[in-house]
């Protein structure tokens, strides 16, 4: 008897809805194509959608539906239209990653394929075979402390304005379990490189032990190292390949490292990730967010010309995690190296504009389609 998994989709805001709408392509042709399972792909409110169709970024129905299904696939939110008012977009953002308690992000930085060695900034013998997967914590830390907004309006306020970065035992404890069990599915085990602030932060200074602690008692073997986040910055775009392995960090130092690290292949729009609630083991389902690590992008939405890969391979990190189908994860991303490997009609790489590129949106999504029906 198949199954089916209940997807919700959330295109978001800007270039959301263009890329979702590639990897729902892509999704339907896994569900036609398997006997085993089926998936239902259900489209919700969210962001500044949600902001528009219910007066907020997280509608009580959108919720609902994330919290009941199997998985989750999601564009961006945000954009000019809502700007950073009271309301914002992002704000549902952040609730949904909290009421799901998603506190493990995972952004490989990989190559798709080696044939964007050339058209990544770096040169090709710094890029060349660099392997990294961020590990970054989601749901603590100075996106959920305590903060207060400057009152630049009322004569006499001083306008002071603070956010707090709190951690505890258990929060590092978690992430650091969940990065050593992807560091173990790797042949041999990888390294895992923690990066905090431990010279001025006291968060940092928990952050480290706690991590060291965790590996030297549950993960004896494993091998850890600590780095400050500002020379591990310098490292990724100058010696990218000494970070290969895990980067285990906390929730602001990750957004910001993993966005730098999307210079490595070249371009954001590349790069997916997973938000999960759990250890993934590719046997037990695990709720889970799956998005692509770049914005709405309000400079090209409305174009046709995002690129959307990064979505694509967060549909094949949905598959493997969340319904653990690895099959139908490898032949996508297998369908993706092929088409960024080919050429088109000019010479040039079946390429979107980020990277070089002539080709759409929905072009690019069309020829994975075509390349995946051929190995499914
Ligand atoms: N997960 C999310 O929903 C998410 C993530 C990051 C930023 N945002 C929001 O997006 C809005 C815009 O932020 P930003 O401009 O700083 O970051 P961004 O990631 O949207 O864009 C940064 C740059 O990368 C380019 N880019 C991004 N994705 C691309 C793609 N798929 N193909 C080609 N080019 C791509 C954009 O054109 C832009 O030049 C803000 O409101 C921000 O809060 C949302
Ligand atoms: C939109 C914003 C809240 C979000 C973050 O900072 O986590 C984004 O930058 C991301 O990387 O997913
Ligand atoms: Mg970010």
């Amino acid at each position: 008897m198949s199954t089916t998994y209940n997807v919700v989709l959330l295109p978001g805001d800007g270039i959301g809805p263009e890329v979702i709408s590639e990897a729902q392509k892509v999704l339907e042709l896994v569900s036609k194509k398997s006997a085993d399972f089926d998936i239902k792909l259900t489209p919700y409110h969210f962001g500044g959608a949600g902001i528009d169709a219910a007066g907020k970024p997280l509608p009580d129905d959108t919720l609902a539906a994330c919290k009941a299904a199997d998985a989750i696939l999601f564009g961006a939110v945000g954009g000019p239209k809502w700007g950073f008012g009271k309301v914002r977009p992002e704000q549902g953002l952040l609730s949904l990653r909290k009421e799901l308690d998603l506190y493990a992000n995972i952004r490989p930085a990989l190559f798709p394929s080696e044939s964007l060695l050339g058209h990544s900034p770096l040169k090709p013998e710094i890029a060349k075979g660099t392997e990294f997967i961020v590990v970054r914590e989601l749901v603590k830390g100075l996106y959920f402390g305590d903060r207060k907004e400057a009152d630049l309006d009322t004569p006499g306020s001083e306008g002071d304005a603070y956010d707090t970065m709190v951690y505890n035992k258990n929060d590092v404890q978690r992430i650091t379990r969940l990065a050593a069990h992807l560091a173990l599915q790797q042949n041999p085990p990888a390294k895992i490189h923690s990066i905090d602030k431990a010279n001025v932060l006291a968060t940092s200074r928990l952050w480290r032990r706690v991590v060291q602690e965790t590996i030297d008692t549950e993960f004896k073997g494993l091998e850890v190292d600590h780095s400050l986040v500002d020379s591990v910055a310098m490292t990724m775009v100058s010696n990218p390949r000494k970070l290969n392995g895990i980067i285990l960090t906390e929730n602001m130092f990750g957004d910001i490292l993993s966005d730098e690290s999307s210079v490595i292949p070249g371009s954001l729009g590349l790069l997916p990730s997973a938000s999960l609630s759990g250890v993934p083991d590719g046997k037990t389902r695990c709720n889970g967010l799956y998005e692509p690590i770049h914005g709405s992008a309000p400079d090209i939405a409305g174009q046709g010309i995002a690129n959307p890969v990064g979505t694509i391979l967060s549909a094949a990190m949905l598959l493997r995690y969340s319904l653990c189908q690895p099959k139908a994860a490898e032949a996508i991303e297998a369908a993706v190296r092929k088409v960024l490997d080919s050429q088109d009609v000019g010479g040039h790489g079946l390429r979107t504009a980020d990277l070089g590129g002539k080709v759409s949106t929905s072009e690019i999504g069309a020829k994975i389609v075509e390349e995946l029906e051929k190995l499914l």
